[in-house]
């Protein structure tokens, strides 16, 4: 289809819609997708957002971190999920040191949201990403930002461990969640961060916060897609549930995942820190 100013935007779901959603109460469902028939399945069932995580690295690629994903892999696994999309909105995770500074993250937006159709991308950390986030904010690309785990900092972390369990980590997260979200961020992951900390980032900002391993307050909540199936290689963390066992297909697994996750059965403490 060619351009025509008075075409809705691609997806059926748009930002102002998900920020609606801290208000009224509707949950965000979002699972990640990295190929054109999982994009189908996961619109089919009605998911609001489809993520095309760098965890990609892990679950495709056969890796250990998310560190060795390229731009030129996002690209590429980004245009093809586009293309089974037209209900769910789409977000991009910005690789590792893809936004380093201001003019890197122009250019990585412009192939994300340009040449492969996402509508939003996202980046870890706080600090001086928040600069980087009021750089896209100002070009008006969406960002989600994303705290707590962030598993492009593995190495200086030493491993995957819940973030924010003492009073002073937990009040600079706060702090941090604050900072991007006053940066202009349109949406805010929490990776493995204690439930009640979630809870209270959740309250103090405007922003929707979408939780992985972040208790059942978040606004809404993201599975990696094969964690969601149980088909991850290795140790499946505390926070995933297999959604397909003890279910016929693919779609079914889906549909319940989205209703688990509105109707507030999922995450329940067993998922929780
Ligand atoms: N398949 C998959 N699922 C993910 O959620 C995911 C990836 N890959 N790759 C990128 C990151 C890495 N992630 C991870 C990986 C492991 C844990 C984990 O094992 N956490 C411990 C917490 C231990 C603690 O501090 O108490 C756990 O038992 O849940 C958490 C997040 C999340 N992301
Ligand atoms: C787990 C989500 C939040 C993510 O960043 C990814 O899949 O890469
Ligand atoms: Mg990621």
């Amino acid at each position: 289809m060619y351009a025509n100013p008075d075409s809705p935007p691609r997806s059926a779901v748009t930002v102002p819609q998900l920020h609606a959603r801290k208000q009224s109460g509707e949950k965000i469902v979002v699972v990640t997708a990295y190929d054109a028939s999982f994009a189908l399945q996961v619109d089919a069932a009605g998911i609001d957002v489809v993520l095309v995580g760098d965890s990609l690295g892990n679950v495709v690629q056969g890796r250990t971190s998310t560190l060795p994903v390229t731009l030129e892999h996002m690209v590429y696994h980004t245009s093809i999920v586009a293309r089974g999309l037209k209900h769910a909105l789409l977000i991009a995770d910005l690789p590792f040191m893809s936004y380093a500074d201001r003019g890197r993250a122009y250019d990585a937006a412009m192939r994300l949201c340009g040449e492969a159709q996402a509508q939003m991308v996202k980046l870890e950390g706080a600090g001086w990403a928040v600069d980087v986030i009021a750089a896209l904010t100002e070009r008006d690309v969406p960002v989600c930002a994303h705290l707590g785990l962030t598993p492009q900092s593995v190495n200086k972390f030493g491993g995957y461990r819940v973030q924010g369990r003492d009073e002073t980590r937990a009040a600079q997260l706060l702090a941090d969640a604050k900072a991007v979200a006053a940066a202009g961020a349109d949406l805010l992951v929490l990776e493995c961060v204690p439930a009640a900390l979630a809870e209270r980032i959740t309250r103090e900002i405007a922003i929707p916060t979408i939780g992985i391993g972040a208790g059942p307050a978040c606004d809404g909540q993201v599975l990696v897609l094969y964690d969601l199936l149980g088909i991850s290689p290795g140790k499946r963390p505390r926070f995933s549930k297999d959604f397909l066992a003890g279910r016929d297909s693919i779609a079914a697994a889906l549909s319940a995942y989205a209703h688990a996750v509105r109707s507030g059965e999922f995450p329940g403490p067993e998922h929780s820190y």
